[in-house]
């Protein structure tokens, strides 16, 4: 059966790397079926049929259809992954602020439209688990045996709290099932530790991105193991340069898309989709064994001491399309602090968030 996944600001600069390589097996598994829902605003529509006859021409046999729209209620019908992305990048001279205005109304909006229209209704599933459903009749086996595939990633910028906001406006679809991109900068910081050690990106594991996708996010590399030439090893005695990991290898994970913008006059696109395919992808088939990965995710309930009521990014670790926050690591003081500072910046976000939408 082929899966229904949606895009949203398909006609984009990220979706265009992006639906290539999700049309063509790379996420959700080189045999598995693909319907690819293209979600934009309507002035966009021309540009999407352009997509849409890119996509053809690529003759993938994965891609079952391709269906182009700016209505919500096509785009979220029945779908098992919604990736949204559809949203305004900051540009030079932008704050953040600036964006947060323009963009958490979409996720207020898009958030209340996955509720409504995502939801698949007890007739549309089989006989036998209408039954089941029936005797269950119990809400976490609707979300257990059903809803727990239904996976939304939030993209579009400032995640965290986009993130957040969506959730709250989908009240039936579980908070779990909600994540936000922190991968792009888990990438970058994996990338930084191996260029450091003159080995492949792959040879790094463990790294951790705290809190916020932006600037004050911390990139943390205390549990992080590199494989230096056979001989498995901490990145503290790999890189045997404390002065640089406290400080210029975080500053430059921290201000990368920054830096990238100033570079290239606009927001990365290339890296955004990628780590956006690592992200799904992770989330269909696990984390490798004794690996863990970084997320935004709901953070209620974690061991951190972070305020429950915010989408952050913790390690996690990912089994049965369910993600786990990887508990009890030791944290110093040098982490403490930056994971704080983080969180306060996503309590100002999310009140911010919440203020402007009530007016
Ligand atoms: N989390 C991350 O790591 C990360 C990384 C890179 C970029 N981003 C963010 O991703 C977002 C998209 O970036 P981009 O470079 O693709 O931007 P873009 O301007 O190239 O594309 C955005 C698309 O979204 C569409 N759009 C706007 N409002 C929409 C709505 N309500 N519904 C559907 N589509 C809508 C636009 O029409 C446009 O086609 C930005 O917010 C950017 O900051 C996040
Ligand atoms: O707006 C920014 O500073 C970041 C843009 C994007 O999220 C990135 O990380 O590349």
């Amino acid at each position: 059966e082929p899966i229904r996944v949606v895009v949203t600001g398909a006609a984009g600069q990220i979706a265009y790397s992006l639906l290539y390589s999700i049309a063509k097996g790379d996420v959700f598994g080189k045999d598995q079926p693909i319907i690819l829902v293209l979600l934009d605003i309507p002035p966009m529509l021309p540009v999407l049929d352009g997509v849409v006859m890119e996509l053809q021409d690529c003759a993938l046999p994965l891609l079952r259809e391709v269906i182009p729209t700016d209505e919500v209620e096509v785009g979220f019908k029945d779908i098992d992954a919604a990736i949204l992305v559809g949203s305004m990048p900051r540009k030079e001279g932008m704050e953040r602020k600036d964006l947060l205005k323009a963009n958490v109304a979409i996720f207020k909006t898009q958030g209340a439209a996955l509720d409504k229209y995502a939801k698949k209704t007890v007739k549309q599933l089989s006989s036998n688990l209408q039954r089941i459903f029936r005797e269950e009749k119990s809400k976490s086996f609707w979300y257990k045996g059903h809803h727990v595939s239904r996976q939304v990633l939030v993209v579009g910028n400032p995640a965290n709290t986009n993130c957040l906001i969506a959730s709250k406006s989908a009240p039936s679809i579980p908070k779990e099932n909600f994540s936000c991109l922190t991968r792009l900068d888990h990438n970058r910081a994996s990338s930084q530790v191996a260029i450091r050690c003159g080995v492949s990106s792959d040879k790094v594991k463990n790294v951790i991105i705290w809190g916020n996708h932006s600037s004050t996010q911390y990139p943390d590399v205390h549990h992080a193991k590199v494989d230096l030439h056979g001989a498995e090893m901490g990145v503290y005695e790999a890189v045997k340069d404390e002065a640089w990991l406290r400080g210029d290898f975080i500053s430059t994970v921290q201000l990368r898309g920054a830096a990238v913008i100033k570079s290239r006059k606009l927001s990365s696109a290339m890296s955004a989709a990628k780590a956006i395919c690592d992200h799904m992808r992770d989330i269909w088939f696990g984390t490798k064994e004794g690996e863990f990965i970084s997320m935004g995710v709901y953070a209620a309930g974690n061991s951190y001491g972070v305020p429950e009521d915010l989408i952050y990014s913790f390690p996690v670790q990912i089994k049965n399309k369910t993600w786990k926050i990887v508990d009890g690591l030791p944290i110093n003081d040098f982490s403490r602090a930056k994971m704080d500072a983080t969180a306060a910046e996503l309590v100002e976000e999310r009140d911010t968030a919440l203020d402007f939408l009530s007016q």
